[in-house]
């Protein structure tokens, strides 16, 4: 279980991006965060993967307070932001994916076949040797996903993973997500896609950083006209 507890956070510039927010979602749950831009998003999703430090609150995953314990949210919790600048630009898709992957830890044969692995389940492997700066927009989007995939863990972050993709690989990140929920992880998004949403167990729902609402897909059928109320 992940639990979200009263998370505020104020950047430097005094917006207060997120104003106590607080979310629970069980092993082999999916769940997107939906709001317009500007809701808070972005915010939370990266301070659950730690990468941002909230003002208060806390994160918890199987109990553990993940803001007081790095090491272990760093082995439990992957992302994929879509940040350009996190990659090496004159470094090829496999390049890259081996680098993050050593820095998983991984080495040898291990890394080998996780970047493999994953290189397959991201159907880039036509484009192994190619530099990150040569990639389009959709593939490197798939190239992040990749790298959020080599770790072995148990909550996968997704910001607005497909957008700027194609239909074939949405289907492919789709399969790659069922396949993450039969594995029972934890699977968060934060996503502007109607049609994604559609697919998902649940849906919170932020405005200037605080949750209004919270749905259980399956128990709506009218998803669509419920969410564009919200933006
Ligand atoms: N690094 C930052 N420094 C200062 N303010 C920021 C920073 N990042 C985000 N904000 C502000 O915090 C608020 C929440 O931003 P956030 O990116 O979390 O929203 P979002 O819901 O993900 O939006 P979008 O749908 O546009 O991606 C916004 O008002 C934004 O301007």
């Amino acid at each position: 279980m992940l639990e979200i507890k009263e998370i505020r956070k104020r950047y430097k510039n005094k917006i207060e991006a997120l104003k106590g927010v607080s979310v629970k979602i069980g092993k082999g749950e999916t769940m997107s965060f939906f709001g317009e831009n500007g809701a808070g998003k972005t915010t939370l999703l990266k301070i659950i993967a730690t990468f941002l430090i909230p003002d208060s609150g806390k994160i918890l995953l199987n109990n553990v307070d993940l803001l007081k314990n790095q090491k272990y949210a760093k082995e439990k919790i992957t992302i994929s932001t879509g940040i350009e600048r996190s990659f090496y630009y004159r470094l090829t898709v496999k390049q890259n994916l081996e680098f993050f992957g050593m820095l998983n830890g991984l080495l040898g044969k291990a890394l080998k076949m996780t970047v493999e692995r994953v290189i397959e389940e991201t159907a880039l492997s036509e484009y192994t040797n190619i530099k990150y700066m040569e990639l389009s927009k959709g593939l490197k989007r798939r190239l992040d996903i990749a790298r959020a995939l080599l770790k072995e863990a148990e909550v996968y972050i997704f910001d607005e993973t497909t957008s700027g993709v194609d239909i074939k690989t949405q289907q492919k990140i789709y399969e790659l997500i069922e396949e993450l929920v039969q594995k029972k992880k934890i699977v968060l998004f934060a996503t502007h896609e109607i049609e994604e949403l559609k697919k998902i167990d649940k849906i919170v729902i932020l405005q200037k950083g605080r949750k209004i609402g919270e749905l259980n897909v399956r128990e709506h059928k009218e998803i669509e006209t419920i969410l564009l109320k919200y933006v």
